[in-house]
């Protein structure tokens, strides 16, 4: 094993490649996020790309239950930002033939918010809850007997005079989604009848997702234009439909207007889009291993540090993508550059490994 001095510990790391702003895969959502939700987003299973076997379950789940005129077991979507989680909900309760209503964890504040959603719903509806984890645990005590039993246990008043009243529900569907399993205590997780884990899309199912946004959006392209965007998109529909756009725009400008392999090839060069779709977070962390780590194995937490983001976000979305695409490994001494980390920042590995 290569051993580093102090000196070259704390070397300052080497300059990263400038990443550029379509790829960075948290952050706000943009505008044109947005826009991309309501004009590409898919709205049945059949239009849904990918995840072959959630949409094969969903399929027989909804059915199921569609044709036992029952509402479907409570569901939750978990995984990396941008895979289709919220897609998904959308499309639950589409073909469910449901009215779906949305709000998040941080938004429900008190007892009371939650109450008046609850009391809100009917029969049948779909109740979209994103980032889940971040409920408080106040909360997530009044809805587990809503889940289940479909009834709400609210105190009302203080001291003495406090009483417990029970209110009860309709029987709706919550779909929870969220990025970070890991921050969802065992007794909601346990509250879910299905769930699923999204994984990162092949780049043969973007090329069909770019090919269909581009239908959409009314731009010409051929399949190795499709195939272009797709290999830089980091296993991300989102990313795959903001790199799409940008694409367009410079076809638009500086070619003819159909994107073909090369003018893809171009453009995404034009935007210094990393070759793997790499997000800047992901360049930070790779520099981190291979450049102020000299390729050792560390730990989860130290890595964290080093780039000033929480332990638990590095494994739950950044990590999973270096791991699939061999940058990095994970030993049981910690986290590892491969030698094609150091061959993507074109740094040169310690010589004794
Ligand atoms: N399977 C798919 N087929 C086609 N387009 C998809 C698919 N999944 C996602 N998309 C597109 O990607 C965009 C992002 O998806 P979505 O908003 O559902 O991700 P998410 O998992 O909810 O992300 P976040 O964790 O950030 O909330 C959508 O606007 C949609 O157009
Ligand atoms: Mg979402």
């Amino acid at each position: 094993m290569w051993e580093a001095d102090e000196k070259d510990l704390f070397a300052t790391p080497a300059p990263v490649a400038r990443t550029a702003g379509p790829r960075d895969v948290t952050g706000e959502l943009t505008a044109d996020d947005l826009d991309q939700d309501r004009t590409l987003r898919p709205r049945t299973l059949d239009e849904y790309i990918g995840q072959e076997r959630v949409r094969e379950n969903l399929r027989v789940l909804i059915q199921a239950a569609r044709d036992r005129g029952e509402s479907l077991d409570h569901v939750i979507f978990s995984g990396p930002p941008g895979l289709g989680k919220t897609t998904l909900a959308g499309i639950v309760a589409n073909e469910m033939g449901a009215k779906m209503h949305t709000t998040s964890g941080p938004a429900i504040e008190r007892a009371g918010d939650l109450a008046a959603i609850l009391t809100n719903l009917e029969e049948g509806d779909v109740l979209f809850v994103d980032e889940i984890h971040r409920l408080n645990h106040q909360i997530e005590e009044i809805l587990y007997p809503a889940m289940e039993d479909f009834f709400l246990d609210i105190v009302i008043g203080k001291g003495p005079a406090a009483r417990s009243i029970r209110i009860d529900v309709p029987r709706f569907t919550l779909v929870g989604a969220t990025t970070r399993t890991g921050l969802l205590t065992g007794p909601l997780r346990d509250r879910f009848g299905i769930s699923y884990r999204l994984d990162y899309y092949t780049p043969a199912e973007l090329s069909v997702i770019v090919s269909r946004s581009a239908s959409i959006l009314g731009v010409g392209i051929d399949a190795q234009g499709a195939a272009e965007i797709a290999s830089r998109s980091r296993g991300t529909p989102r990313l795959a439909n903001r790199l799409l756009k940008r694409v367009r725009d410079y076809a638009q400008v500086k070619r003819e207007g159909t994107i073909t392999g090369e003018v893809a090839a171009e453009a995404l060069e034009f935007f210094e889009i990393d070759a793997l779709g790499l997000d800047t977070m992901d360049v930070r962390i790779l520099t981190a291993l291979c450049s102020t780590f000299r390729g050792r194995p560390v730990g989860l937490t130290t890595v964290a540090s080093a780039v000033s983001e929480d332990p638990a976000t590095l494994e739950d979305v950044y990590e999973p993508y270096l791991l699939q695409c061999g940058l990095i490994v994970r030993t049981p001494q910690g986290r590892q550059a491969t030698l094609a980390a150091f061959d993507h920042l074109g740094i040169e590995p310690p010589a004794a490994r």
